[in-house]
């Protein structure tokens, strides 16, 4: 959308962390900037102590790539850099050198949307070291903040069953684009609205809401309140009972309900924000039903998230609209997803071969995989039954394939090659820096998740010690990575 582009395609190169612009320079310094390298990005811990997550982020990479470029203004700040000895950081042969640096990448990457887990390469670029490097920064910050609102939402909506949840969060979120990125996020994983107009407008996502204690409270009375909300806004009309007495504010609220009814409008619902929402919502349903006003809603907020949804939930609240505000765009359980971003291959200097990389680590977890990596996702009757990830140089020969666990090698799985009984999650984005992918609206990314969620057995998407989905390496490029890592290792 146009007015999405203009927010969000403004030259973003510098949102970058210093250091990569000093290893820029030192690559350059030492002849290496086109030097071929792979780079993956992927996170290590599935958030919330869940059983997966959600792909989100791309839409925002996409633009930032298509718009990738440093300009006069960019070189002139740079420029003004100064290094320990007070001398200027970058020599100005450098800069015109960034200048005119173009994006002529390839991008791989799991579309927005998808299901996704710990080791798996969401993004995978391709292209001259120089400018793999520079993007790391910005491309974490992208999809590690997106991917866990997006985890979040998913999570409060499959609590809530199916019903509409209505993101409040704004208010609550972490700046400007923390409030912006969230709504778009959430809606992704699966709210009905956002409260937040510019979000609407930015992404074109449904925009919702009903009124604040403020309202009740400019008034001499409540009904007065509600009457006035009523003559004001007819069509519009969800009143918040709990300002003062809720079960008084449910009669109260009937009271202008019936006069709506009376000049043929809805009574929307109302919103409880405090208290036993249990108890107060079965009160209030009562109360709207013996009124005949058995289609009216309860809205339901005031801290909410997954646990407590679910919780509502079992006690058989009679709520049917969540808004879920704080705890969804904060991430308030885990404020960071942890994603990295790792170097997996490097041309030798020959340029005739790739050289395989790695980070060691004294824990399992973190040592990263080599290779041209790629995912494949194998299914059984409509459900996923396991991910290999594997390097695409070193394709296996047979369709009989071995996964295996890089953190417990004992534990492996052998899937077979069926033709339709597979996907690879990695699609091209960008070759040769020019974009051969058309993104999603935002309505087929939400219904993406939807499908995607589907496909995934429930024991993997329960709250409490989800079971764990198996990700494993394929053989051909396990053994890879112990030779690699025995090799740095230095064990024969
Ligand atoms: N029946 C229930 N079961 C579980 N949790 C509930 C139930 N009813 C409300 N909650 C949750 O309990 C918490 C209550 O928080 P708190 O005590 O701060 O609110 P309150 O006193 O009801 O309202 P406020 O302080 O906003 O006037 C909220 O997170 C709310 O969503
Ligand atoms: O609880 P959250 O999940 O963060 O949802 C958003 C909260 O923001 C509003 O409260 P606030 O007190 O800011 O304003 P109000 O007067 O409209 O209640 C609203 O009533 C919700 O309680
Ligand atoms: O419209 C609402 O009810 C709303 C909006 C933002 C935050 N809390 C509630």
């Amino acid at each position: 959308m146009k007015i999405t582009r203009n927010l969000y395609s403004s030259n973003l190169t510098l949102l970058t962390d210093l250091y990569q612009l000093t290893m820029a320079y030192g690559y350059w310094k030492a002849g290496m900037t086109d030097r071929e390298a792979v780079f993956n990005l992927f996170f290590r811990r599935n958030p919330f102590k869940g059983g997966y997550a959600i792909a989100c982020g791309l839409s925002y990479v996409i633009d930032f790539l298509e718009n990738f470029n440093i300009s006069d203004e960019d070189v002139a700040y740079l420029s003004t850099l100064k290094g320990n000895d007070d001398k200027q950081l970058f020599e100005p042969k450098f800069l015109d050198y960034l200048q005119q640096l173009e994006f002529t990448c390839d991008v791989d990457a799991v579309e927005e949307g998808s299901v996704v887990f710990p080791q798996e390469p969401l993004i995978r670029i391709k292209g001259s070291l120089i400018q793999c490097q520079i993007l790391e920064t910005l491309l974490l910050n992208m999809v590690n903040f997106q991917s866990l609102i997006a985890t979040k939402s998913s999570r409060i909506c499959l609590a809530a069953r199916g019903e509409e949840v209505l993101e409040f969060g704004l208010r609550r979120a972490q700046g400007i684009d923390g409030g912006l990125a969230a709504s778009r996020a959430a809606y992704i994983g699966g709210c009905a609205a956002t409260s937040n107009v510019l979000a609407g407008k930015l992404f074109d996502i449904p925009v919702k809401g009903t009124h604040a204690h403020s309202w009740v409270m400019s008034f001499e009375s409540e009904i007065e309140a509600f009457e006035t909300y009523a003559e004001a806004l007819p069509n519009n009309c969800i009143f918040l009972v709990d300002t003062y007495d809720t079960i008084e504010g449910v009669k109260h609220a009937i009271k202008a309900g019936n006069r709506l009814k009376e000049k043929g409008y809805k009574f929307a619902g109302i919103r409880l924000d405090s208290g036993d929402l249990a108890y107060l919502s079965t009160k209030a349903r009562e109360l709207l039903d013996a009124a005949g006003f058995t289609e009216t809603v309860i809205v339901a907020s005031n801290d909410l998230d997954e646990h407590i949804i679910d919780s509502l939930k079992q006690q058989d609240a009679k709520i049917n609209v969540w808004g879920v505000g704080t705890k969804m765009v904060t991430a308030y359980d885990q404020p960071a997803l942890g994603g990295v971003y790792k170097l997996s291959a490097l041309r030798n200097k020959e340029n005739t071969a790739w050289d395989y990389k790695v980070k060691l680590s004294e824990q399992a977890i973190k040592i990263s995989t080599p290779g041209i990596q790629q995912i494949r996702r194998f299914y059984a009757n409509g459900e996923c039954i396991g991910d290999a990830i594997y390097d695409e140089e070193n394709l296996p020969k047979n369709d009989n394939w071995t996964i295996i666990d890089p953190m417990d090698m004992t534990r492996r799985k052998k899937m077979t090659i069926v033709e339709g009984e597979y996907k690879d999650l990695l699609k091209p984005i960008f070759v040769n820096g020019k974009r051969v992918y058309k993104k999603p609206d935002l309505q087929t990314i939400q219904a993406k998740v939807k499908d995607e969620l589907k496909t995934l057995h429930r024991s993997i998407k329960r709250f409490t010690n989800p079971h764990s989905y198996p990700v494993g390496l394929e053989k051909g490029l396990y053994d890879l990575k112990t030779d690699l890592i025995l090799k740095l290792r230095e064990v024969e």
